[in-house]
């Protein structure tokens, strides 16, 4: 019988596509999620469990049923607007939620976790380009919560030889491209969604958020990697983990990007040459929140993990959104 590991978040975005690749590399993946940003249509490739992180006696029922031999922890609020205006959500819905989980983890015997990052927990560095070693300076409280979660990570490593796997992944894009499962977000915030949505008329228009920030073009700059290459990171990061590659307490941190940054503009720009349509646009105000520029100087998950992101190309991106959009999502 193949081995099982809990997927909290499993049913969202990231969380669905890694459970594909956890199925298509020998594991069986038990989804928990409490559905607040999630689909149960998402869950395709393995059991699912349906509770909150929060629920302490759920999650020890849910590891004494399956006995996963690892976490990998999705599950997050993860907007950086809604963050801005509501903090609480984020220290109570990120930051308690993880002791939650992390304390039931310990308490079923499991030691290996991998756990989602972000770059928005690095702040502005003046368009240096991060790895691994740049100071964390969140911006706001979505970054703020992740950055937490590292440090309780490591605590608890030093305390009950917790091994961990920190991933601080870069703007994530793009679709499985069987269309099994892709983005679908409910309202929507991310970038290239919102750009399809505009093409295809479901919005009147995209409005950039902000054209007088100091870069060649007047937006901000990220590093887009496709969903399915940060995937495939999981899985080596997973065996990193299991392989003994990282010893009791300790943990491992990675950056998942490309090192190539697009602008705003050059986003639309690569969406209007992919689907061959006009992309009706607006120009606002500045987000709050919002960092000029982050792109990864790292090569580390390349060098260690041997990881390879193949398909992260703009144009590899945006047509697999753009495929699984025009499926029309999950909604019924
Ligand atoms: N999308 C990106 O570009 C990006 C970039 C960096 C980091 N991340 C991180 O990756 C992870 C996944 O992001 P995503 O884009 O797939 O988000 P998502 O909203 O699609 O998925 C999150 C899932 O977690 C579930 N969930 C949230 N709170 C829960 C709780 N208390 N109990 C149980 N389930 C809960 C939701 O229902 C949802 O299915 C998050 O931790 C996010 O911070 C995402
Ligand atoms: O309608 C829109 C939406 C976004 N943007 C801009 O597009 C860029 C990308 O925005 P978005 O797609 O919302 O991603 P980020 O705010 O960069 O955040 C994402 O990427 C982070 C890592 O960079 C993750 O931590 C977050 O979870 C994830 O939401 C930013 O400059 C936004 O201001 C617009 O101009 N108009």
């Amino acid at each position: 019988m193949s081995q099982k590991v809990l997927v909290t978040g499993g049913a969202g975005y990231i969380g669905s596509h890694a459970c594909k690749a956890l199925r298509d590399a020998g594991f069986t993946p038990v989804t928990y999620d409490n559905l607040c940003t999630g689909w149960q249509d998402a869950v395709k490739f393995g059991p699912f469990e349906q509770g909150d992180l929060m629920d302490r006696a759920r999650l020890d029922e849910v590891f004494a049923t399956h006995k996963p031999i690892a976490v990998m922890h999705f599950a997050a609020l993860s907007q950086v607007g809604e963050a801005m205006r509501e903090p609480g959500k984020y220290w109570r819905g990120n930051v308690s939620a993880s002791l939650s989980l992390i304390e039931a983890t310990l308490a079923a015997g499991v030691r290996s976790f991998v756990f989602s990052s972000t770059c928005a927990t690095y702040g502005d560095h003046d368009g240096v380009v991060l790895d691994e070693n740049t100071a964390q300076l969140p911006l706001n409280a979505y970054g703020a919560s992740k950055r937490a979660i590292e440090d309780m990570l490591k605590d608890f490593g030093a305390s009950d030889g917790l091994k961990s796997v920190i991933f601080r992944y870069f703007n994530v894009a793009g679709a499985d491209p069987d269309g099994e499962v892709g983005e679908f977000h409910q309202p929507e915030t991310h970038l290239i969604p919102l750009i399809l949505d505009a093409i295809d008329g479901k919005r009147d228009a995209l409005t950039i958020h902000g054209t007088d920030y100091p870069t060649q073009d007047g937006t901000c700059i990220r590093d887009y990697v496709h969903v399915m290459d940060l995937v495939d990171a999981h899985v080596l990061g997973l065996k990193h983990l299991l392989d003994g590659k990282v010893a009791a307490g300790a943990h491992d941190v990675f950056c998942l990007g490309t090192g190539n940054g697009f602008s705003v503009r050059e986003v639309i720009d690569h969406s209007r040459h992919v689907t061959n349509r006009p992309v009706p646009l607006n120009e606002g105000p500045r987000r709050g929140g919002d960092a000029v520029k982050l792109v990864s100087g790292s090569e580390k998950a390349v060098a260690v993990l041997g990881w390879n992101p193949e398909r992260s190309t703009l144009p590899q991106m945006i047509s697999d959104a753009w495929r699984w959009h025009q499926n029309g999502g999950y909604e019924r």
